[in-house]
């Protein structure tokens, strides 16, 4: 049944790959965006923050589309709609800008109409859209979510990640997409480096699972992507070799980059000296970078309300980072 007040939610973002689970494992972030969806006489859409900029206000906008691709699926008609979006994730960097804005459309437009599709429905419709159910699959359900895509299906298991776990992410200043970062890696693997990935993503997960802190470092490594994509992020390879040794638990690329992330015990007495590492390589190879301490995020996407009690930015002020 259709809300007519509205409906308010919030996507966490993501960090997908962690390492070996390349195009299979994400873990959500807290860090959000949030999208408001009403129907309207006549479609108007308010993108508010820096995160923002350059996205399209017509109906040629990403959530505006995936809308109706809800509206389609579940054979109601909402063609004109009212949608306030505001992001604290950063665009293009690996920290699941897009997977949040596909999720975030899909499940406002479901509760829109009164919830008429499964999550394993809307799972389905957001790996197709996104290729790879990594960071959908963290962005929808939170936690940590392991996923196989079949082209038509998505398959998961979500885990809590553990009470233990923080997360250190270093931004830089520059962009690289998703798909600039997928051109550079082989079509091809040998048989040698399948198997370097599988065992190392399989020991990670049950690593994680079993909250077995100590084995992370040496099963986050990866042969299928960060190889490959080292020379996009200047950098990223010593702190790869070096980041244990100034603290962290395990580190990655971060999704396709160029973020890098650090998994860290958050009782470890050595932060400072692993964000000063980091921060410090990047600015040696001339690149800007900022640092961000974030927790995994339990939640995954969330109706937080309707939009009835106030304006949008209203209704998300105290929750929004900046
Ligand atoms: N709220 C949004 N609305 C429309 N498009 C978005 C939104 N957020 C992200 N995108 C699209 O996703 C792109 C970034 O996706 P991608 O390269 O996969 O990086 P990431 O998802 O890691 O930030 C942006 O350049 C933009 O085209
Ligand atoms: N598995 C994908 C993940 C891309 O994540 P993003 O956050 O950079 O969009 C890949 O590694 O290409």
């Amino acid at each position: 049944m259709m809300q007519p007040e509205g409906v308010l939610v919030r996507i966490p973002a993501s960090t997908a790959n962690l390492g070996p689970g390349f195009d299979t494992l994400g873990m959500a972030l807290s860090l959000y965006s949030w999208i408001g969806m009403k129907e309207a006489r006549q479609t108007v859409i308010r993108l508010y923050g820096s995160e923002m900029e350059g996205i399209p206000t017509d109906k040629s906008n990403l959530v505006y589309k995936i809308a109706q691709m809800v509206f389609c699926e579940a054979g109601v008609q909402v063609p004109e709609l009212e949608i306030s979006m505001y992001s604290d994730i950063p665009l293009t960097r690996g920290l699941g800008s897009s997977a949040s804005a596909i999720v975030g459309a899909l499940f406002a437009a479901n509760a829109l109409i009164g919830s008429p599709l499964t999550e394993a429905k809307l799972f389905d419709m957001a790996t197709a859209i996104e290729d790879h159910p990594d960071n959908v699959g963290a962005s929808l359900f939170g936690g940590l979510v392991t996923a196989v895509w079949d082209g038509l299906h998505a398959d998961y298991i979500r885990m809590e990640p553990h009470e233990d776990l923080e997360v250190l992410v270093v931004i830089p200043e520059f962009q690289l997409s998703t798909s600039e970062a997928r051109k550079v890696l082989p079509v091809q693997i040998s048989r040698k480096d399948a198997v370097y990935n599988i065992s190392r993503s399989s020991l990670l997960v049950a690593a994680l699972a079993q909250g077995r802190l100590d084995l992370i470092s040496r099963a986050m490594s990866d042969r299928l992507h960060q190889p490959y994509r080292a020379k996009l992020v200047p950098g990223m390879a010593e702190i790869l070799e070096k980041a244990v040794q100034h603290g962290a638990l395990g580190i990655a690329l971060s999704g396709a980059g160029p973020t890098l992330l650090a998994l860290v015990d958050r009782h470890s007495d050595r932060k400072k000296e692993l964000e000063a590492y980091l921060l410090n390589t990047m600015k040696a190879e001339g690149i800007r970078a900022s640092a961000c301490w974030l927790n995994p995020s339990s939640e995954g996407a969330q109706l937080l309300g309707s939009m009835s009690s106030g304006s949008f930015l209203e209704l998300i002020k105290g929750e929004v980072k900046a």
